[in-house]
């Protein structure tokens, strides 16, 4: 499947080695679960919908895809549980402290192959960077005031990123690709 959206994340990662050594931790004090990364993310936004994990406070989430195969669950998963069973991205979160630890696509979908993950639940660094704002006017469905958009946009814009209401252009893209090859138009 080499036309696949995964295939494409999988050749823009880049592998670490030695495997295995960056890890995300959730926040619990005691027996935190731990994943385990092998190479770094694709794709780093912020995302601004109700669904995605954000720190208490924030109003953004920092999410990140990195091909399934390069995340073990290393630690405590049989704290983890799916937030949201009927979502497209299955949202694993720790039972006692509530932060995801990632997002895995079961269903037939573009991006199924790639697993939505938080870097900042790592201490190392070297991560990619956010790229863009993403779903930023989703903040106002969890009650952000639609007059103070332009501040949103604007703090965006200074930190050298574009804002969307939906994913990246070539994310968007690679979306329509696929549903027009499964409808056989392309
Ligand atoms: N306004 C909605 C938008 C939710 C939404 O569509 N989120 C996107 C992006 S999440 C990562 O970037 C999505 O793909 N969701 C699929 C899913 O959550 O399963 C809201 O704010 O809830
Ligand atoms: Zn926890
Ligand atoms: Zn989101």
């Amino acid at each position: 499947m080499s036309s696949s959206i995964a295939t494409i994340h999988r050749s823009e990662t880049t592998d670490i080695s030695p495997p295995n050594r960056f890890k995300l931790r959730c926040h619990c004090r005691d027996s935190p679960v731990e994943a385990s990364l092998s190479s770094n993310v694709a794709h780093n936004h912020a995302c601004g919908c109700s669904k995605c994990w954000k720190p208490k406070g924030a109003l953004f989430s920092i999410v990140a895809v990195i091909p399934k195969e390069k995340l073990k669950v290393s630690s405590g998963a049989d704290k983890l549980r799916v937030v949201d069973e009927t979502a497209t991205i299955l949202r694993h979160a720790c039972k006692d402290c509530g932060v995801h630890l990632y997002g895995r696509i079961e269903k037939d979908h573009p991006f199924k192959g790639l697993d939505f993950v938080h870097v900042e639940l790592s201490d190392e660094e070297g991560w990619q960077e956010p790229q863009f704002g993403a779903f930023v006017s989703s903040i106002i469905e969890q009650g952000y005031p639609p007059e103070r958009m332009d501040e949103v946009r604007t703090r965006f814009k200074s930190l050298g990123l574009e804002t969307y209401d939906a994913l990246s252009p070539p994310l968007m893209d690679a979306i329509a690709t696929w549903t027009a090859k499964k409808a056989g138009v392309l």
